[in-house]
């Protein structure tokens, strides 16, 4: 079996996939004072289709975690936003044919996919797994799967 530990998720180490949304760095102070607002974090992009807002949810799994499958969206951006505040996993890759890497949120932190990233499914390791997912609406295909021949075990 092919091993991945999970590293803990940065904005810095998940650049090339992605933005993190987490309330950390400037803000602009709104609400009268009571609410930072950290703005404008993540490149959205939707194609010829529009934004959208489903809501997840996905089954926990847990550690150690097997998967032989990736995707990507080649139409768009797709954002996990946990409704709870409990760590997820994120599963990511340059291509198919790259080891993949692997993210454990810190429970306060979302992310935005870059259009055409792969990635694991939504892979919550906590129950409820709700998520507000923010991607695109629209005609066409926006799906393109990869089966590995062997899996991979994300282990701690
Ligand atoms: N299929 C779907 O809506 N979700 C997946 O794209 C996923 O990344 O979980
Ligand atoms: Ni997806």
């Amino acid at each position: 079996m092919r091993i991945i530990h999970p590293e803990p998720l940065t904005a810095e180490a998940f650049a090339l996939f992605g933005e993190v949304l987490e309330a950390t760095g400037d803000f602009r102070l709104i609400n009268a004072g009571l609410c930072r607002r950290h703005h404008d974090r993540a490149r959205l992009d939707f194609g010829t289709g529009r934004a959208g807002i489903s809501v997840f949810d996905a089954e926990p799994r847990a550690l150690p975690y097997d998967f032989d499958l990736i995707e990507r969206h080649p139409e768009g951006t797709q954002a996990f936003l946990p409704m709870t505040q409990s760590p997820f996993l994120v599963i990511v890759a340059l291509n198919p044919e790259a080891i993949p890497r692997a993210f454990v949120t810190n429970g306060a932190q979302g992310i935005n996919l870059a259009r055409g990233t792969w990635h694991g499914v939504l892979t919550p390791l906590h129950a409820p797994g709700l998520f507000a997912v923010v991607d695109r609406i629209g005609d066409g295909a926006n799906l393109e799967e990869h089966r590995f021949a062997e899996p991979w075990r994300v282990t701690a």
